[in-house]
């Protein structure tokens, strides 16, 4: 089965019962491991409370002190309560009234500050209409919020004096008050909250200004106008059944980090908000009387090159009231610009991020979070919603990923291989390829350069491995001191062109049959390119896929952030590596589900076909993918393609030894014997039939070299009759389902086992048959069955008029001596049908290629 893991002991375990969350962020969106515990409260220690009553100090070294406890809970939980704040409770309460009072309206009182009317994000925003990410329901939050207005900051004695710059930023609207008018209270004590947390907040960001060891009016200027923000939330009691039956988990409001500079969170005492450790640990940030909830936002992690943790949270009410909170935010000036700041870059830690404004970080999580329709940036503060839900648009949620990594295997698993002359010598062409790519790929991450290095020898020694691991086997580490050789494996560690071009060609089969077909000079690396990847098939989004890379690349990171770090044009140009590392990835992530795991896997084999259908050399980045193929844990897909590509191989090989092939008139070839043994597991498993069916395409390829040699071999046409037969008789047996799901190689081998009998022996009525399969399954005439149908078709019509009755066929044994013509027909015919920009071009030496050496047989 697909989800059947062939189980190697790895190194690494992330343990079971994680889940990773999807969260948007300015950069898109990012990963999170969650821990599928319960969530216990915070102690003390973890989210620590701090005094700030003493930050109006006089002292700086009490102010420092403060600032030594802010650091401290900012570069771990990212959270702490303060308390000592000096806002007033009455102040707080008449804000709570306010809260209350509006949103007890009815609904279509509060629909007048709809959110949907507003420019800036500004109003009233109902329940159930956002969803802060794919896993979890849709908030059942409604909320009020409005931006910045210097009207109404006591700091500001004149708003006509305010620089265009400044005030271009501002994101006031004053609907806000004048669709809240019928509550006579409502704008002053709302405002006077806000007036009270922006005083509070210039105070406190002084603070955090000596806590990143800069002089404390560093942000001052900073903030003069700044992005500040009040949200009134309100949280329904969640239903109890209402968790019963959802399909997602059910949240207030759903995971996300808060955007800009810090937030200031008051709540009521009913509880329900949860932070994020960095265990992956929910932590229920219990409400403590007198406190109000400091959180880092995203923008001050940027500047402070992540030494600030802007910390994931989310929040549940599940007790029996209603809950409240009011959230503060505050963010720079809009038009204010800022890097990563002096005092967080030293000669080990680089800064990691270019300035940016804060109007285009907020655009940016404007865009990352695909808002539609807005004209201006995101909601005031936290995440902005999804409009089109990530599970709803996937169909695939990535819920309850257990992260269960991929083990890094820190021991090098082919060391030892010194003693081993040959072997060396044969590993060294390899090597010096690699190395000579080593410049190409050096724009691949380090880690990635590691973790490939461990894949970088031989398909050989892999294919070993993994035949190991099949055997419940530990990985082998030092295969050529295996007594025991496969024969199989000893063949193929001549891994060099014969030619001398000191490249490695796992595969030459397949190129020999498309030199047949195509003609020696056709590259096909662009056909290889167009293809694609998982991402522009649209099988996962790209955020996805590279977490899957990442996952791959990166096994210990168990929370990755730096989606970015991979090179740009990395899915592009490497779409068989890509596809791969995602495809591996996958593994690990059982709910990605079966479906989009089998499409990625079929994509996979779909380019490694490709690759192996090209002439070589393969590129580095080809043989990466490949090996790939062969890490600890591959399922039984992995074991079955792997399988196919060394089962190509070994035939490549026999192919390439032409002495041999011109004496054989054997039926049995020891290379596939030995193959099949090896692979014995995989080859009997009733999943296996495209297996099965290269199998039976591999030996009529050798009987069909071999024929050239010895024209006039009746065992050996016997054998290829036969073969072929076989393949067109599984052909039919194959549900349709599973034939449109193989890659179009597949339909190659069936016109080639059906051209076979076309050429030997045309009235072969497994001919009409495969004719009349290909056409019926085909889903529209583009599709390749349909046009490899019309070959066999026009082949007997063109057979039929030349003469050849293809009326009362009855006997398979009939066989129709020297019929050049009937290959010629298939040839034109098929040319006509697979490259229409050859037809009508008779005499072009078509006919003159290895194919038509055949013909001579
Ligand atoms: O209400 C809470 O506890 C959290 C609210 C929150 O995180 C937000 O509004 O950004
Ligand atoms: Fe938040």
């Amino acid at each position: 089965m697909s989800t059947e893991v062939l189980q190697q002991p790895a190194k690494v375990q992330i343990p079971d019962g994680y889940t990773v969350l999807e969260l948007t962020s300015a950069y898109g969106p990012v990963y999170r491991t969650i821990k599928n515990a319960t969530p216990r409260d915070a102690t003390p220690e973890e989210i620590p409370i701090i005094d700030i009553s003493r930050i109006f100090s006089d002292s700086l070294d009490v102010r420092k002190t403060v600032a030594k406890e802010i650091r401290d809970a900012a570069t771990t939980i990212g959270f702490f309560y303060m308390k000592g704040h000096g806002i007033p409770e009455k102040v707080i309460n008449a804000a709570l009234q306010s809260a209350q009072d509006f949103f007890h309206q009815p609904e279509e009182i509060k629909q007048r500050v709809n959110q949907a009317n507003s420019k800036w994000f500004n109003g009233w925003n109902g329940p159930k209409s956002h969803r802060a990410n794919a896993v979890e329901s849709l908030d059942i939050r409604e909320s009020f919020g409005f931006r910045y207005d210097p009207r109404y900051d006591p700091s500001v004695d004149n708003v006509e004096s305010i620089p265009q710059d400044i005030k271009d930023g501002f994101r006031a609207e004053e609907y806000c008050w004048t669709q809240t008018a019928n509550l006579p209270h409502f704008k002053t004590d709302v405002l006077e909250y806000w007036r009270s947390c922006l005083a509070l907040a210039r105070r406190l960001i002084r603070i955090f200004a000596l806590a990143l060891e800069l002089p404390e009016d560093y942000f001052d200027a900073m903030t003069s106008h700044p992005d500040a923000a009040v949200a009134l939330n309100y949280y329904p009691s969640i239903p109890e059944n209402m968790a019963e039956k959802a399909d997602a988990e059910v949240v207030s409001i759903g995971s996300h980090t808060d955007l800009q500079f810090f937030t200031m969170l008051w709540q009521d005492q009913n509880g329900g908000l949860q932070v994020l450790n960095r265990d992956g640990q929910w932590l229920n940030a219990r409400p403590i009387e007198g406190t109000f909830v400091v959180n880092i936002g995203d923008y001050l992690m940027r500047i402070t090159n992540d030494r600030f943790v802007s910390t994931v949270h989310r929040a549940k009410n599940f007790s029996k009231n209603e809950r409240y909170s009011l959230p503060f935010f505050l963010g720079f000036n809009f038009n204010e610009t800022c890097g990563v700041l002096p005092s967080c870059v030293d000669a080990h830690h680089p800064a990691k991020y270019e300035p940016i404004s804060c109007s285009e970080w907020v655009h940016l999580r404007f865009k990352a979070t695909n808002l539609e329709g807005g004209s201006g940036d995101p909601p005031l503060n936290q995440i902005a919603p999804r409009k089109r839900p990530e599970a709803a648009r996937r169909g695939d949620s990535i819920a309850h990923i257990s992260c269960d990594l991929p083990g890094i295997d820190n021991e090098p698993r082919f060391e030892d291989t010194a003693s081993i002359n040959d072997v060396d010598a044969r590993l060294a062409s390899i090597e010096q390829r690699l190395e000579c790519v080593q410049t190409q790929i050096s724009i691949i991450p380090e880690a990635m350069n590691s973790r490939l290095a461990h894949l970088e020898r031989s398909v050989d020694e892999l294919a070993q491995l993994i035949r190991g691991v099949f055997h419940g086997m530990h990985a082998i580490s030092r295969p050529h001191q295996d007594t025991h050789h496969t024969p199989g494996s000893s063949t193929s560690l001549d891994l060099t062109d014969p030619a001398g071009n000191g490249v490695t060609r796992p595969v030459l089969l397949l190129r020999n049959l498309q030199t047949q077909f195509f003609g020696p000079k056709r590259d096909f690396s662009d056909e290889v390119l167009a293809l694609g990847n998982v991402v522009s098939a649209e099988i996962i989004r790209l955020p996805l896929a590279r977490h899957l890379v990442q996952m791959q690349v990166y096994p210990e990171a168990n929370c990755v952030n730096n989606t970015h770090d991979l090179p740009d044009d990395f899915e592009q140009n490497h779409p068989l590596l890509f596809s791969t590392a995602c495809l591996l990835a996958s593994r690990f992530v059982p709910s990605i589900s079966k479906a989009t795991g089998h499409k990625i896997y079929l994509m996979v084999r779909r380019l490694a076909a490709s690759v192996v259908l090209k002439p070589p050399p393969l590129s580095h980045e080809e043989l990466q993918g490949l090996l790939l193929l062969n890490t600890p844990k591959s399922s039984f897909e992995d074991a079955r393609l792997s399988a196919e590509v060394l089962l190509y191989w070994k035939t490549a090989h026999l192919l390439g030894h032409s002495q041999r092939m011109e004496a054989s008139e054997s039926l049995i070839f020891d290379e596939l014997v030995q193959w099949k043994l090896s692979w014995g597991q995989v080859f009997d498993n009733p999943l296996s039939v495209s297996l099965r069916f290269s199998y039976m395409f591999c030996y009529l390829l050798l009987y069909r070299v071999s024929l050239r040699a010895q024209t006039s071999s009746p065992i050996l046409k016997g054998a290829a009759l036969k073969v072929s037969r076989e393949i067109l008789e599984m052909f039919q047996e194959l549900d349709f389902a599973v034939i449109l799901d193989l890659p179009d190689y597949y339909f190659f081998i069936t016109i080639y086992a059906a051209l076979t009998l076309c050429k030997f022996t045309i009235r072969d009525p497994l001919i009409a048959a495969t004719q009349e399969t290909l056409t019926d399954l085909a889903p529209n005439d583009e599709h390749i069955a349909f046009r490899f149908g019309t070959v066999l078709q026009e082949i007997r019509q063109k057979a039929a008029a030349a003469g050849t009755s293809l009326m009362h066929q009855t006997s398979r044994e009939i066989e129709i001596e020297g019929l050049t013509s009937n290959e010629h027909y298939a040839w034109d015919v098929f040319m006509a049908a697979y490259y229409p920009q050859h037809t009508g071009t008779p005499g072009r030496g078509l006919e003159s290629t290895a194919f038509s050496d055949e013909t001579a047989v």
